[in-house]
This record gives C-alpha cells, sequence and structure tokens, in this order.
C-alpha cells in the first residue's frame, strides 16, 4: 500500500468549498495543511488562517503559502500584476512527517505560469486529487469534465466531496457516469466552525479505506 504522503484538494470551481473540505479532511487525518499559491489577500485572510481556526492546528500543522498574491484573480493574472514570475521549484512538496493536505486556488485548468496550468502542478506533485464538487444542478456536466482531464494525464483520484444541499439523484449519477466514489457529502451550512468541522472530520473514513475504495 502507497505510504500516505497526502492528498491534493481541487474543485470544479472557485468558492466551491475546497476550503471547507481541507479543514475537514485536514483534521480526519491529523495532517498538514499548504495552501501553495493564495490569491486575492487584497480582499480576505486568506485560507491559511481559516483552516488553521477551523481544523484547530497547531503551527506545526501549517505550511505557509509560497505565494500569497493580492488581486482576487488567478495565480499568473494576480503575479502579473505584482511583477512577479512564479517558481515551479517553491511549489515542491516539502519534506513533513504528517500526510499533507494541499490546496489548490479555483480549479484544474487556472493558470499559474504562461507555462503551467493548476492541473500540471497537481501532475507534479503526484498526488491523489480529492475532487470538491457543488450538490446541485450543472454539477454532473462541471465534475465529469474535471474527471476526464485528470484521467487523461493519469492523476489518480480518491474521490469526490458534494458541497451542498443532499441530491442523492446528482450523487449516483456522477458515481456512475465518473466512475468514482462520493467519499463524504457537506450540507449547507448556516455555520461553519471548529464544531462543525470536527463533527463532518469524525465521519471522514480514514485515507486507507477512501483507497480502498477508490480502486475498486
Ligand atoms: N457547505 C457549505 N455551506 C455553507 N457555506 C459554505 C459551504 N462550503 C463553503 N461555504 C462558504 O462558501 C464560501 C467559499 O467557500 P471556500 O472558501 O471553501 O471556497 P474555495 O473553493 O476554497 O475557494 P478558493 O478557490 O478561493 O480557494 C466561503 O465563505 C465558505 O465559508
Ligand atoms: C481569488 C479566488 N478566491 C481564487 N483563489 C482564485 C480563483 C481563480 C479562478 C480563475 C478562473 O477559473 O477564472
Ligand atoms: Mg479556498
Amino acid at each position: 500500500m502507497n505510504s500516505f504522503r497526502g492528498v491534493f484538494v481541487t474543485g470544479t470551481d472557485t468558492e466551491i468549498g475546497k476550503t471547507l473540505v481541507s479543514a475537514i479532511l485536514t483534521k480526519a487525518w491529523n495532517a498538514t495543511y499548504w495552501k501553495p499559491l493564495q490569491t486575492g489577500l487584497a480582499d480576505e485572510a486568506g485560507d491559511t488562517p481559516t483552516v488553521r481556526t477551523l481544523a484547530e492546528l497547531t503551527a506545526d500543522r501549517i505550511i505557509a503559502p509560497a505565494y500569497g498574491l493580492q488581486a482576487p484573480l488567478a495565480p499568473l493574472a494576480a503575479a502579473n500584476l505584482e511583477g512577479v514570475t512564479i517558481n515551479p521549484g517553491r511549489l515542491v512538496l516539502p519534506a513533513v512527517q504528517s500526510p499533507l493536505v494541499v490546496e489548490g486556488a479555483g480549479g484544474l485548468m487556472v493558470p499559474i505560469r504562461e507555462d503551467m496550468l493548476m492541473i500540471d502542478l497537481i501532475q507534479q506533485m503526484d498526488l491523489p486529487v480529492v475532487l470538491v464538487a457543488r450538490s446541485g444542478l450543472g454539477t454532473i456536466n462541471h465534475t465529469l469534465l474535471s474527471l476526464e482531464a485528470l484521467r487523461r494525464r493519469g492523476i489518480p483520484i480518491l474521490g469526490v466531496v458534494l458541497s451542498g444541499p443532499e441530491n442523492s439523484g446528482n450523487a449516483r449519477d456522477i458515481e456512475r457516469f465518473g466512475n468514482v466514489r462520493i467519499l463524504f457529502s457537506v450540507p449547507h451550512l448556516e455555520e461553519i466552525n471548529e464544531t462543525v468541522v470536527s463533527e463532518i472530520s469524525d465521519r471522514v473514513p480514514p485515507f486507507y479505506v477512501c483507497q480502498q475504495q477508490s480502486s475498486q
């Protein structure tokens, strides 16, 4: 069985729920969280402090972003505005004792460099993917398209996490047509805090169980 180096959390879109799912997974698997590319700092504190709070992480379970950019844009566009060129050498997996939960920015086809998309970074990191998707109407298409892009590059997929109101039909069709497992679902939450994250993380199967299910 592969040693559990971690997962890359991506999504079918930005604002889809990757940060919340990353907090849940980091808590569930006693992992270390890393958001290598953070944009939008002009408007927000960023995902790292959010995950640190929600997953109740000590400082040793957090790796600071390799790039913290101001504009709420794709990393390439935000970097260009600051006269910064993103160096892939700063995006290599750090050597840490615990598994890593790495969160992307936006979805798979987000530009990082003129010669690099988010999906290329995922391939370079060689981590299995957790794909976060909406639960509602429109998600089947977006999710199957993302799965197809990952498979074309031979990127392993641990599974899908659905975020939003329960929709058993979409869950069934994504599993069936996507040949993928829904690892767990996150309902629409009126309040997001450490307690909720802890409760949901208790329902997350151990990584090896997810890995076994994904290979069935
Ligand atoms: N299940 C949910 N119920 C209610 N609100 C949610 C849920 N999941 C996420 N949100 C909220 O939706 C907003 C976007 O979620 P989040 O920050 O997790 O998106 P993201 O996919 O990480 O975006 P980015 O691409 O910027 O990293 C946040 O305000 C978050 O609190
Ligand atoms: C700023 C935002 N919250 C994300 N971190 C960046 C999302 C980039 C999306 C690019 C795109 O797909 O149009
Ligand atoms: Mg996020």
